[in-house]
């Protein structure tokens, strides 16, 4: 699988090792940054993540900063991302079955390096159940194409 990669200052160091793990079991790596410690802004990693998945670029994103709240937060600003903050192996699992959410977010603040591999791996490695939550997922794809606006899709 191909693999798109963000994080801000705050998530590089674990992006870092999903990296080098992702690599480990022969997934092909699309690292957007960032590439230091260094203070830099999540949310230009965020939409860097969701376009390179939403382009066709990558098959899925995962994105890291502090919290994950703010560049989950940026990422799904971009038209067809659902990325989901997940903090635990079960949240990670149902957002694949449930969401089909194709970008991972994580808090590299918030959790331990193990409990985040092991969440990359179970995003990665479960299918989306389709079925009634295809019409729920759809129902998202709608909203986003109303613009986010009252209107109901009418004053553009
Ligand atoms: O979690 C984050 C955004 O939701 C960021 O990674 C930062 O941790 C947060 O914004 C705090 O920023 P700082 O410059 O590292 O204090």
């Amino acid at each position: 699988m191909k693999i798109a990669l963000g994080a801000d200052h705050g998530g590089y160091t674990l992006k870092e090792q999903i990296k080098k793990h992702l690599e480990g079991k022969g997934h092909e790596v699309v690292d957007l940054g960032a590439h230091s410690t260094e203070s830099v802004d999540y949310p230009e990693f965020g939409r860097a993540v969701g376009e390179a998945v939403v382009e066709g670029k990558a098959d899925r994103g995962v994105v890291v900063c502090g919290t994950g709240i703010g560049i989950s937060i940026a990422a799904n600003k971009v038209k067809g991302v659902r990325a989901a903050l997940c903090t635990n192996t079960t949240m990670a699992r149902l957002t694949r079955e449930h969401n089909d959410a194709n970008v991972l977010a994580i808090g590299a603040r918030m959790v331990g390096d193990v409990l985040a591999l092991e969440m990359v791996d179970t995003f990665l490695t479960t299918e989306f159940e389709g079925g009634r939550h295809a019409n729920r997922v759809a129902k998202i794809e709608g909203e986003e194409k109303k613009g986010g606006c009252s209107c109901g899709g009418n004053c553009h």
